[in-house]
């Protein structure tokens, strides 16, 4: 007899195999190659040796569905390496050549001296490397060597080379960056060069999408009389908006099931049965464990958006193992989400996750048509914040690699990160994906496992601030040790975090704006940016704003923005407290098989990394106002003592 729980398990994951044919297949194939973990396993994988004693009957039933795709070639297995045998062919000449060139431009001014560990990376060999860079470790300045490096010194084609970042704002960074450096190494690069070389994940993404998918018009960008790069950061705009409200309405008028679960939702009794289905109302819907209530189309949306960032396919949800409200919703979401692709296929439309899968499942399925042009500046990548990545992005840059290795070319991968200032785990991302990179990125032969590399010397914080710091994450287990050392010496007047406990704005503005200009008149480094004000809402910046003296060398930003910046102070304003449970998002993260925590673990771990990037930022002070001492800022107070 078999208990409930593996029933329950078997249950989803034929579920799983039927519905996400190409993740399930993809996590089934690796799983058998999982390294051991450093961290504590809390939820067993889904996809697990019960999986084998399923799989003839799951695969035919799914096939009789309809929901496998007939595949052109079987994809190679996950674990197969991508990388190696060989190492890349570094020579001392090379390496020479490279130190004397650093050494002209420090003396230029250029740049500052690498340190040990940061020509480690700079020269490294494994064509499969991930470096865990510290929080002010200067792992920007540290990957733009390297590629100075990979192209001038180690001759790789400028064509096969793409760099990697988060954000327009850091991508643009790192290209003025770049310009500079190789113009001081006479290497023919220019801003259109720069264009090309260095771009976000969206705009890769697109770049091989007009290749191989035939230039499609972005759901994202529809109505904003653009047609540039994607762009990740466009919030949902009013043509977006008409799209999802028209679907809802059409799904509405058209399923009965669908009204029934959408008056369910929203607590309204039952549509009556046997008349027209009228109009769909528009109430504001909470998820519960979502901070905002929104009309259901969006709720959708956003749903939706998290699912097919960690592989699931949202028109196949079921509520299978879910109760209440989250079975409702998940009915619901797949018949909405059902109708929006069509609605976007009728338009001639395609979300850029949409954009993100089919790429993934063509390489996997039928990657030799791909045409070479689509594929070749996917040769050698070089990742920057990888920390924050999603499963959509590592299958789809997995297949890229692992379609160029079947046509025998080379291929490299260098990602860059820090897992403690992982942050973006609401829209998909996960740590656990750098910790796993084994697992999706392997080697071939000697070369298996990726080299590990650490920056961990900063430069930026004084040891009283990195102490504080490392302090907020003692209780998150998935994490990688790290052992950081402040370069700077600790001045006088400088310090850790010093808390402000029982903080109201209503009533405290004055004491705060006081402060604020304070720490301007105390500067005492050449930080461009005396205090960086950082909050997790822009609700609290915008009205300190409004007093704030614009003369001030200050920033307003949200934690989020504030990344990869610093400034002399840090003056947080949050209790960073972790997000209410979300029952939904933890059914979907157990059903996406990537991941080993629950996502309510992973938003509490994350609500301490939060206040990692945060107080990482001050490079002399950081000030901390907070309400009450319950989340990480509570957790800062008992660690000290
Ligand atoms: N070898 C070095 N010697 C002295 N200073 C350095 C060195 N490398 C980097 N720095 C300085 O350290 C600071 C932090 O660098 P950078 O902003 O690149 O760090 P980071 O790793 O991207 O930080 P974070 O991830 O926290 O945003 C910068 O002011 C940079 O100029």
């Amino acid at each position: 007899m078999l208990s409930a729980v593996k029933r329950y398990r078997a249950l989803l994951t034929a579920t799983l195999r039927a519905c996400f044919p190409r993740t399930s297949a993809y996590l089934r194939e690796q799983h058998g190659s999982a390294l051991s973990h450093a961290y504590p396993h809390p939820n067993a994988p889904l996809v697990s040796g019960a999986t084998s004693r399923v799989k003839s009957k799951a695969t035919a039933k799914a096939r009789a569905k309809g929901a496998a795709k007939p595949r052109a070639k079987r994809a190679q297995p996950a674990s197969e390496g991508i990388y190696g045998p060989s190492p890349l062919s570094v020579t001392t000449g090379q390496i020479q050549a490279m130190r004397e060139q650093v050494k002209a431009a420090v003396g230029k001014g250029l740049l500052g001296e690498p340190s040990d560990e940061q020509w480690t990376m700079i020269t490294c060999e494994h064509p499969v490397a991930r470096v865990f860079a510290g929080a002010g470790s200067g792992k920007s300045s540290t990957l733009l060597l390297r590629v100075v490096f990979m192209l001038c010194h180690l001759k790789v084609a400028p064509e096969r080379l793409t760099v990697i970042s988060f954000t327009n704002a850091s991508c643009a960074e790192l290209r003025g960056k770049l310009v500079e450096l190789l113009q001081f190494w006479s290497y023919p690069f220019d801003e259109t060069s720069a264009r090309r070389c260095v771009r976000t994940f969206h705009s890769a993404m697109g770049m091989m999408a007009r290749q191989a998918l035939g230039d499609p018009r972005w759901f994202e960008q529809s109505g904003r009389g653009r047609s540039g790069e994607p762009d990740d950061s466009l919030a949902t705009g009013s043509a977006q908006r008409a799209v999802l409200k028209e679907t809802y309405q059409s799904c509405y008028a058209e399923n009965a099931d669908f009204r029934e679960r959408v008056h369910r939702l929203l607590g309204a009794p039952p549509p009556a049965s046997g008349k027209p289905a009228g109009k769909a109302p528009l109430n504001l819907y909470r998820l519960p464990g979502e901070f905002r209530a929104l009309p259901l189309f969006e709720a959708f949306q956003v749903q939706a958006g998290f699912a097919e960032s960690i592989g699931l396919r949202p028109e196949c949800l079921t509520g299978d193992g879910m109760s209440g409200v989250e079975e409702d919703f998940a009915e619901a979401l797949a018949l909405f989400w059902r109708s929006f692709n069509e609605q976007l296929a009728a338009r001639g439309l395609m979300t850029f996750n949409h954009g993100f899968q089919q790429l993934t499942e063509t390489l996997g399925d039928n990657g030799s048509s791909f045409g070479e042009t689509a594929l070749i500046p996917f040769s050698h990548l070089l990742i920057d914040e990888f920390q924050d990545i999603s499963p959509q992005i590592v299958l789809w840059l997995q297949a890229a690699q692992r379609e160029l290795t079947r046509r025998g070319q080379a291929v490299s991968l260098m990602a860059i990160g820090d897992d403690w200032q992982s942050i973006y785990g609401w829209r998909g991302s996960s740590p656990e994906l750098f910790l796993d990179f084994d697992r999706h990125f392997p080697g071939k032969g000697r070369l298996k496992k990726s080299r590990v590399l650490r920056l961990e010397t900063n430069y930026r914080s004084v040891a009283p601030v990195m102490e504080d710091a490392a302090r907020m994450l003692a209780e998150v287990s998935c994490k990688q040790d790290k052992n950081c050392r402040a370069a700077k010496v600790t001045g006088p007047g400088d310090h850790g975090v010093k808390l402000v406990p029982g903080f109201d704005l209503r009533t405290g503005m004055d004491a705060l704006l006081e402060e604020v200009t304070a720490q301007c008149s105390l500067r005492h480094t050449d930080e461009k940016t005396a205090v960086l004000l950082l909050s997790r809402g822009n609700d609290a910046l915008k009205r300190i704003q409004a007093r704030l003296d614009p003369a001030l060398p200050v920033r307003a930003l949200t934690i989020h923005r504030a990344k990869g910046l610093q400034a002399e102070v840090a003056i947080i304003l949050d209790d960073c407290e972790p997000p209410p449970a979300h029952p939904f998002r933890n059914a979907l993260y157990a059903r996406s098989g990537f991941f080993r925590s629950s996502y309510d673990q992973a938003m509490r771990d994350e609500t301490a990394r939060l206040a990692y990037v945060a107080i990482t930022r001050g490079a002399s002070r950081v000030i901390w106002f907070t309400h009450n001492t319950q989340g990480a800022a509570g957790a800062l107070v008992n660690r000290r003592s």
